[in-house]
């Protein structure tokens, strides 16, 4: 059951672009649709370098959203995890200290030569959380394995405890074989993007925790499906979506059977600003988010203020999801 495009409002759809407070996988500005259905409305924002079969999983996940709304959650709040960019260590101790949030997720790896810096960053977050806290690093992939398992150790006790490691190399095959050579658990993210991966991921023995992201798997009756395969502890975490495409992973992290992880959920904070207001702009409390029951509705002042203006952008993106639905294709 997903839901059918024929129910979304394709010619109201609203485009929006809002700038990152701190370039994020070389990203300076977020793009994404606004989609309305029988339900409330869905984002579709697939990163705009995303072929369209990927982005169809994407347009699921809207559609879902908006014609179906999600499972009933198991619980109502959820702990998440402050995001630390590739930040000097000033300014990575002043992200993790302002966040209130006892678990940071720190990005390493960024350039080729960035240990020392990556050294650094996790001991400024260290000093930023206390001894309670926890940090994971995520390498994004970027590491062969040699170099992942000698850097983790470092990380390890630069952060005097690191929670995990997430995707430290590309492959499954190398993420098993840096998990046989260190001690810190092991992470996969990049390597759980279609339905048939988390059981090769869990058959390889290459990962101790599976993070999920709702967009790319399809929606979140598509996730949960995902997390029974995998067998593994799941983490959920985010595309950097405005609130109303937030709301459906925490959908999803409030579904889950098991939630043993803090998710990696808090990442509003790293835009500058959001489509929903009020109680339905999903930011940081006490180290949580809620989850929310039903889809959060853009607020139209916010929907004006972060409209895409640009014409040939904004022709891009209908033009974008017409091939998307198209690929989707149920009948519509
Ligand atoms: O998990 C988090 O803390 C934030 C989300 C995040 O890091 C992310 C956001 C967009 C694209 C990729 C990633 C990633 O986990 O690598
Ligand atoms: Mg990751």
């Amino acid at each position: 059951m997903t839901g059918t495009s024929s129910q979304i409002d394709v010619d109201g759809a609203r485009i929006y672009a809002i700038g990152m407070r701190t370039r994020f996988r070389g990203i300076t500005v977020r793009e994404g649709m606004l989609l309305e259905g029988p339900a409330g409305w869905g984002e579709f924002c697939p990163f705009t370098d995303y072929d369209d079969t990927t982005s169809a999983a994407w347009l699921a996940t809207a559609i879902e959203q908006c014609t179906l709304g999600w499972p009933a959650p198991v619980r109502d709040r959820v702990p998440v995890n402050c995001t630390v960019p590739a930040l000097a260590p000033e300014r990575a101790r002043e992200v993790a200290a302002r966040s209130g949030c006892g678990t940071a997720k720190v990005k390493v790896a960024d350039h080729p030569e960035s240990l020392n810096e990556d050294l650094a960053r996790v001991e400024a977050v260290r000093d930023a959380l206390g001894p309670d806290g926890a940090i994971r690093v995520d390498a994004n992939g970027a590491w062969d394995v040699d170099t992942a398992a000698g850097h983790i150790r470092l990380l390890d006790s630069a952060a005097r405890g690191l929670e995990y490691a997430e995707q430290p190399c590309r492959s499954i095959e190398e993420l098993a074989a840096v998990r046989r050579r260190v001690e810190v658990r092991i992470a996969a993210d990049e390597s759980i993007r279609r339905a048939e991966d988390p059981l090769r991921v869990a058959v390889a023995g290459a990962a101790d925790i599976a993070v999920l992201k709702c967009a790319p798997l399809g929606g979140v009756r598509r996730s949960l499906e995902v997390a029974e395969a995998a067998g593994l502890p799941c983490v959920v975490s985010s595309a950097l979506e405005t609130s109303v495409g937030l709301a459906a992973q925490l959908a999803l992290a409030g579904a889950l059977p098991e939630l043993d992880f803090a998710c990696g959920l808090g990442t509003l904070s790293l835009l500058d600003g959001d489509i929903a207001a009020g109680a339905d702009s999903l930011r940081v409390v006490d180290g949580h988010l809620p989850v929310p029951r039903t889809p959060p509705t853009p607020d139209p002042g916010l929907l004006d203020t972060h409209a895409l203006t640009d014409p040939g952008r904004a022709a891009w993106w209908r033009d974008r999801l017409d091939r998307v639905l198209a690929v989707h294709g149920d009948g519509r």
